[in-house]
């Protein structure tokens, strides 16, 4: 078991919950800070101990263990109700755990942060169902995801600095989508709604990105473009990605976290978790 360090909790994020102003949008960590000098010292930027979450009686999540080192790209894996939501949830402080330990990096204690610092401190959460906005141009979206703490118009008449245009368009890059920053996001296909999501979030340039089923309903090319983008971004992130889709799993994880009732059922490789008779059992089937 991992020393849980005693460093205290930033003061900055004791304050009270800052109540978020809030967009409409769903995703979490678009508009906020990027965590700066997160303290990973000892190459860990999340471990959960001991987590349990309760829903009238019912534990969703039961003594769970979870540790994702600095720069790791982890899939975590499962069948339906295993508890891999309520863990993004927990992640995230959308979710009180009932008990357990949850720091991000070794200094900032999650159980004790809200929402919307933890998002501050430097974790993205993209959610299954890509929420841009429709109504704006690709670039426009980019634009309020780096400067969303103010209103939306008042952000889109800002004027833009040249590092931040500059910033706005390596993004553009890095999702491919270069060719339509002019392009109102309503008119793009799922798998680039995705795409731009994603984008968003990295405009805050998160150190944990969480990603639930990224590439649900996505083309072959587009899920194959996925791969490359997360095996590109682990390293200067750490990424969690859940899904179902094994292809997808094999193609970018070399190390995965299988769930089942609410606890870690096995843990390594993908070839390694596919050979183990209870993952067998419980979820890949025979
Ligand atoms: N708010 C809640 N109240 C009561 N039970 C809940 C609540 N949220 C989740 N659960 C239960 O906790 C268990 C874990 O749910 P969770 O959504 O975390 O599973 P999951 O692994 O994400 O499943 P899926 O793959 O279907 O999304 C399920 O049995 C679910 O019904």
């Amino acid at each position: 078991m991992r020393a849980i360090p005693l460093a205290p909790v930033h003061p900055e994020f004791m304050l009270e919950p800052i109540l978020d102003a809030g967009s409409g949008r769903d995703a979490i960590g678009l508009g906020q800070r990027r965590g700066e000098g997160l303290d990973v010292r000892h190459g860990t930027v999340l471990t959960l101990e001991d987590i349990n979450v309760s829903f009238d009686g019912f534990k969703a999540l039961n003594s769970l263990n979870l540790y994702i080192g600095v720069g790791e790209l982890r899939c975590i894996i499962g069948p339906n109700g295993a508890g891999k939501t309520t863990l993004m949830d927990v992640i995230t402080g959308k979710t009180r755990p009932t008990s357990g330990k949850a720091w991000f990096g070794d200094t900032l204690d999650l159980t004790r942060m809200s929402e919307v610092q933890i998002a501050q401190a430097g974790i993205g959460r993209k959610f299954q169902k890509p929420t841009v906005f429709e109504a704006l141009s690709v670039f426009e979206n980019l634009e309020l995801a780096q400067k969303a703490d103010k209103s939306v118009l008042a952000s889109l008449v800002a004027h833009l600095s040249g590092e931040q245009r500059d910033r706005i368009e390596e993004i553009l890059q890095t999702i491919r989508l270069s060719g339509s920053a002019q392009r109102q996001a309503g008119l793009l296909s799922h798998g680039q709604k995705q795409f731009l999501e994603i984008g968003m979030l990295l405009m805050q340039d998160p150190q944990l990105l969480l990603l639930d089923e990224p590439v649900a309903g996505m083309t072959d090319a587009e899920t194959e473009f996925t791969a490359e983008l997360f095996k590109r971004l682990a390293g200067k992130h750490s990424l969690m990605v859940v899904e179902h889709d094994m292809g997808f799993v094999g193609s970018i994880a070399d190390h995965v976290t299988v769930l089942h009732q609410g606890s870690v059922l096995a843990e390594g490789s993908l070839e390694q978790v596919q050979a183990d008779d209870r993952v067998i059992e419980v979820y890949l089937g025979r």
